[in-house]
């Protein structure tokens, strides 16, 4: 669904809510149906002009679709809903096409040749939602990692977010923080009435050191969420000709790495993604790692070390028979090659032969309770780095209220309602209460068109 500039001739115009905006919904390309979307003001004389008269509300209606010059484009099911009890919060309306590259080109030229409608731009759609009030930041970024989600546990990931539970919980943190700061404020104004500080300070302060406790137990997840998102790394090393490259091969199912008997053969970094059990996971092949003064091959181990330092999981292979290299702390122990001697592994290390297979299914389960163990049995709240990032900027804040300034916000509580005000203003970035402009850019410019 990603623009593909050969659909339309763009009336390409810098966003702005004013405009109605029309798009291709679905994947281009062949298939049965094909559902363009069309928001705004001119939806409903779009349709009159496309489709004559207007439907009834919500419900399907057969139709021919006409271009302005009468020319018949398709016969399809047409539906308005009106606003505001739409997804965009505008009068919306799908026209479901037939399918073909053809059809829904004829139909996006037709709209965009009529005045005031034009191409959205990406995630245009769920973007006006958003301002609509129909959804808030974190769901719309649900809606993208929904469309993104490779295996069942990205999907359920994306599910829970599009469900609203990171939402609500900052939701609620922001509420009660808006409560403590409503009282920071009342003492500001009374505080030449006597010693009634004391008595609102307190709880406000209270509150605070609830919240920065249950923020402080989300951020300490592991970064689940993240990884979940982003996929888990299984780093492949150990000593050249171990065999790294011939089993990255093999769990990838196809030749993605040479193979070849000469040791110090893989220098680039390679990945390939998969599906472990539901899990996403990034398989990374390296250099095999020895001392060398040949600069290419250096520069391959450094690489190599690299990616072993940030991985989830690295799997520290020797070929059976050879004395095992010292193994980086953590790592899981796999003899390769198990098909050229008959002696079996020593305790704590698997047996593979990528050439005939064996033990590959051990290996892979290792692989999965492993990474399995990192995950947990908590959903992660958090599932991006900008939410990361302003939730730690909401602790800092609430650390300056809590710790080094609790003696002094009793004389200078002006200071503690600016912390409480940078901390609620943190977790609105989150939501998208709080500049949402240029969040909502860079989080918007990532969805593809017609969303
Ligand atoms: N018999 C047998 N040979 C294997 C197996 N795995 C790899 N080999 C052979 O071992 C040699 C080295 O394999 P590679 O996959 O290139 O080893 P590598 O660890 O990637 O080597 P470098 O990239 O040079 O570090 C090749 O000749 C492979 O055919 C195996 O399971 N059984
Ligand atoms: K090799
Ligand atoms: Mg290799």
């Amino acid at each position: 669904m990603y623009f593909s500039a050969a659909v339309i001739h763009v009336k390409h115009t810098v966003a702005h809510g004013g405009d109605t905006i029309c798009a291709l919904a679905t994947a281009p390309g062949r298939a049965a149906l094909a559902v363009v979307r069309i928001s705004g003001t001119r939806t409903r004389f779009a349709l009159e002009t496309l489709a004559g008269a207007l439907p009834h509300p919500r419900q399907m209606s057969l139709r021919r679709l006409r271009d302005g010059q009468g020319n018949v484009l398709d016969t399809a099911l047409v539906v308005l809903f009106p606003c505001p009890a739409s997804a965009t919060g505008e009068d919306l309306a799908e026209l479901h096409l037939h399918g073909g590259t053809g059809v829904s080109a004829a139909v996006m030229a037709a709209l965009t040749s009529l005045s005031g409608i034009r191409l959205a731009e990406p995630g245009e759609f769920t973007r006006r939602a958003v301002l609509a009030g129909k959804l808030d930041l974190t769901e719309a970024e649900a809606i993208a990692d929904l469309v993104e989600a490779e295996t069942e546990s990205q999907r359920r990931q994306a599910v829970r977010q599009l469900g609203g539970e990171l939402g609500r919980r900052i939701g609620d943190w922001r509420e009660r923080l808006l409560g403590a700061l409503a009282l920071v404020e009342a003492d500001l104004d009374f505080s030449d009435e006597g010693d009634v500080g004391d008595d609102l300070l307190g709880p406000a302060l209270a509150e605070a050191i609830s919240i920065r406790i249950q923020i402080e137990s989300t951020l300490n997840d592991n970064r689940i969420g993240e990884r979940l998102r982003d996929g888990f790394t299984v780093v492949i090393a150990g000593p050249p000709n171990a065999g790294k490259s011939t089993l990255l091969n093999h769990l990838a199912g196809r030749d993605v790495a040479i193979v070849s008997p000469f040791p110090g053969t893989t220098r680039d970094v390679l990945e390939v993604r998969c599906d472990l059990g539901g899990l996403p996971i990034t398989l990374i092949d390296t250099a095999g790692v020895r001392d060398s003064h040949e600069p290419i091959e250096r520069e391959g181990i450094r690489r190599a070390a690299a990616r072993m330092s940030e991985a989830d999981l690295v799997l520290w292979l020797a070929a059976a028979g050879e004395a095992s290299a010292d193994s980086p702390s953590g790592a899981l122990k796999v003899r390769t090659k198990s098909d050229l001697v008959s002696a079996s592994p020593s305790l704590g290390e698997i047996s593979v032969s990528a050439l005939t297979g064996a033990g590959v299914t051990d290996l892979l389960g290792e692989i999965e309770q492993q990474l399995r163990a990192l995950v947990g049995a908590e959903p992660a709240l958090i599932t991006r780095d900008r939410h990361r990032r302003a939730l730690e900027d909401c602790r800092a804040a609430l650390l300056r209220v809590c710790e080094g300034r609790v003696k002094a916000a009793r004389e200078y509580p002006e200071l503690l309602a600016q912390d409480l005000r940078d901390a609620v203003q943190a977790l609105g970035r989150i939501t998208g209460h709080v500049g949402a402009e240029e969040v909502l850019d860079r989080i918007f410019s990532s969805f593809c068109i017609g969303k």
